[in-house]
């Protein structure tokens, strides 16, 4: 973090993922006064943290993050094109926008990374996968990887095609996970929970199962066995979860790869 402090960040958008970032960040010493928002919005949270905002930026900034919307890149970064094809790294978050189309309209000796995070950011547990250009180098992935291991797991892709994938499992997983919440919650209604109890249940249980997913010497599959008894009660759901034709694979099937293909669509 010391280059950063040194010659300053840039954040551009600082909505929900770049807020997670950001409050990674100054955990970790960055200091506020080495950080300069770029954001036409700025929530109050973003107001009281003693950043730059919306104010005239740094000549040679060590890296500009991007965080907005793939829709509004196209309005977003021309103001930034003074930083392309010199020695500060750009690292953007947005799904489906290509090394390709920044390299299109900053230089194609930009220094970019590429990442995918997700929302558990927000309380240090996310996981983001990143891949650079050539011009960013081995430099420009550890600063990015030192950046994000702020806020989680950092793993690092082989090749920029894997995005599309990794996009529809981890970067919109946590929603499926939030759904597996409120349809657990709402299936404990139906069997005539209340639904605060039911809610309370579902929460802790997705939770905790997770927590026991991540920490056991155990795989997931052995894990869902150990909860299994011969004719019990989880056996009897586990019978319709695991239909191969309606049941959860092929439902998670059919949704990964409707992630996937709207990834690749936002790159066109
Ligand atoms: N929310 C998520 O779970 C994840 C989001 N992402 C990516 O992160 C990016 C941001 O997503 P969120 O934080 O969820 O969106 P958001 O809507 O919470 O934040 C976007 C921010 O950009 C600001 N903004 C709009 N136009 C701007 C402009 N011209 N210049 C500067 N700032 C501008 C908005 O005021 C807002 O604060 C997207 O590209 C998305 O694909 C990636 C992984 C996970
Ligand atoms: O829904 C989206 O497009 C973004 C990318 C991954 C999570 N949220």
């Amino acid at each position: 973090m010391e280059r950063i402090n040194r010659k300053g960040l840039v954040l551009l958008g600082c909505g929900k993922m770049g807020s997670a970032m950001l409050a990674g960040w100054l955990a970790r010493g960055v200091e506020p006064g080495a950080v300069w928002i770029i954001d036409p919005k700025p929530s109050d949270w973003l107001r009281a943290q003693g950043v730059h905002l919306n104010a005239e930026l740094p000549t040679d900034p060590a890296v500009v993050v991007v965080a907005v919307k793939p829709q509004m890149m196209g309005d977003a970064l021309p103001a930034l094109q003074s930083f392309g094809n010199g020695a500060t790294l750009f690292l953007s978050v947005a799904a489906g926008t290509p090394i390709s189309a920044f390299a299109a309209a900053l230089g194609a000796q930009t220094p970019i990374v590429r990442a995918m995070p997700n929302t558990p950011a927000a309380v240090g547990r996310g996981i983001t996968a990143i891949v650079a250009n050539d011009p960013a180098g081995a430099d420009g992935l550890a600063l990015a990887e030192a950046l994000l291991s702020a806020v989680g797991q950092v793993v690092r892709l082989e090749d920029e095609s894997q995005m599309d994938a990794v996009t529809a499992v981890s970067g919109s997983g946590p929603a499926y996970v939030f759904h597996l919440i409120e349809t657990l919650a709402a299936a404990g209604e139906a069997e005539g929970l209340a639904p605060e109890l039911a809610l309370q249940l579902a929460r802790a249980t997705v939770a905790g199962a997770g927590a026991l997913a991540e920490n056991a010497d155990d795989s997931p599959a052995q894990l869902r066995i150990n909860v299994t008894s011969p004719n019990g009660t989880t056996a009897a759901a586990l019978e319709v979860l695991m239909d191969e034709r309606e049941g959860f694979p092929a439902l998670l099937r059919l949704a990964v790869a409707a992630a996937a293909n709207r990834s690749r669509e936002l790159g066109q």
